[in-house]
């Protein structure tokens, strides 16, 4: 689904990505950790088509398309999502309304017409009640006063109603308290069919109880530098990043 071949990026001109590569198949979860500035949040943006960042080198397939050219609405509507880390606050515009915006959206460059509003209807309450989301909820305005994990709910609740073939959750366990990130993770695993993939990035191996990868990758400086399973994960929680840049340095 996703072909990654020795990507380089820069900001201002900095290199951060110095040569990845990473495939991810459909039905996968593959994990990113890695220290604090290593290129994690980076990464993300660069498959999501950001234009702060530049693409100095190598090639992003999905679905056996280069990326190159699209920009990051064209990338979404291809089936990429990634959830934002720091939502936008839309006073004025509820939760709903946002959602049924959103579907038409990518409805519509795909070639479709709206959806019904009883099917939109239907939709929203089934995948609601997948993640145990309130009624009250939604009708709120969009993201206004949400707390840090309302915002996350929220995302994974986009999540649930766009139905992307890749979605990538960036520090999806920051600020969700313990039910929230059951819940959250919960949602995600429903989620998961043989034809959709996740690119889980995090700092703690906990999210990895819930939302268990088939493959960890470390990112250092730019590069990755150990891919292995799940197992992996609670390595580096018990020992940290050094003892794999000791064995890079050897
Ligand atoms: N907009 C920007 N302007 C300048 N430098 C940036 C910008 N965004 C990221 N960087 C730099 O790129 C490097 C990688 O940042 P990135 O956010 O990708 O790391 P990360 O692995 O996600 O880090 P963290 O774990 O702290 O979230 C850092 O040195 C950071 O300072």
């Amino acid at each position: 689904m996703l072909k990654i071949k020795n990507l380089h990026a820069s900001i201002e001109g900095k290199e951060i990505l110095k040569g990845i590569d990473l495939e991810i198949n459909p039905g996968e979860v593959h994990a990113i950790m890695g220290p604090n500035g290593s290129g994690k949040s980076t990464l993300s943006s660069v498959i999501a088509g950001r234009e702060e960042y530049e693409m100095t080198d190598g090639e992003i397939i999905f679905e056996n398309e280069d990326l190159a050219e699209l920009d990051p609405e064209e990338r979404a509507h291809k089936g990429i999502f990634l959830s934002f880390q720091y939502p936008v606050e839309i006073p004025g515009v509820s939760v709903t309304n946002f959602m049924k915006t959103a579907i038409n959206a990518h409805r519509k460059a795909n070639g479709l017409d709206d959806m019904p509003a009883n099917e939109m209807l239907k939709l929203i309450r089934e995948k609601s009640e997948l993640l145990e989301i309130d009624r009250k909820f939604l009708s709120r305005s969009l993201n206004e006063g949400f707390s840090g994990g309302e915002k996350k709910r929220n995302e994974i609740f986009q999540m649930a109603m766009l139905e992307p073939k890749l979605s990538i959750l960036d520090e999806t366990d920051s600020g969700l308290d313990i039910d929230a990130l059951r819940i959250v993770s919960n949602g995600v695993n429903k989620l998961r069919t043989e034809n959709n993939a996740v690119l889980v990035i995090t700092h703690y191996q906990r999210l990895l109880n819930y939302i268990v990868p088939d493959v960890v990758h470390v990112l250092i400086d730019g590069k990755i530098v150990k891919t292995g399973g799940k197992e992996l994960a609670y390595e580096l929680e018990e020992r940290g990043y050094d003892w794999i840049k000791q064995e890079k340095a050897v």
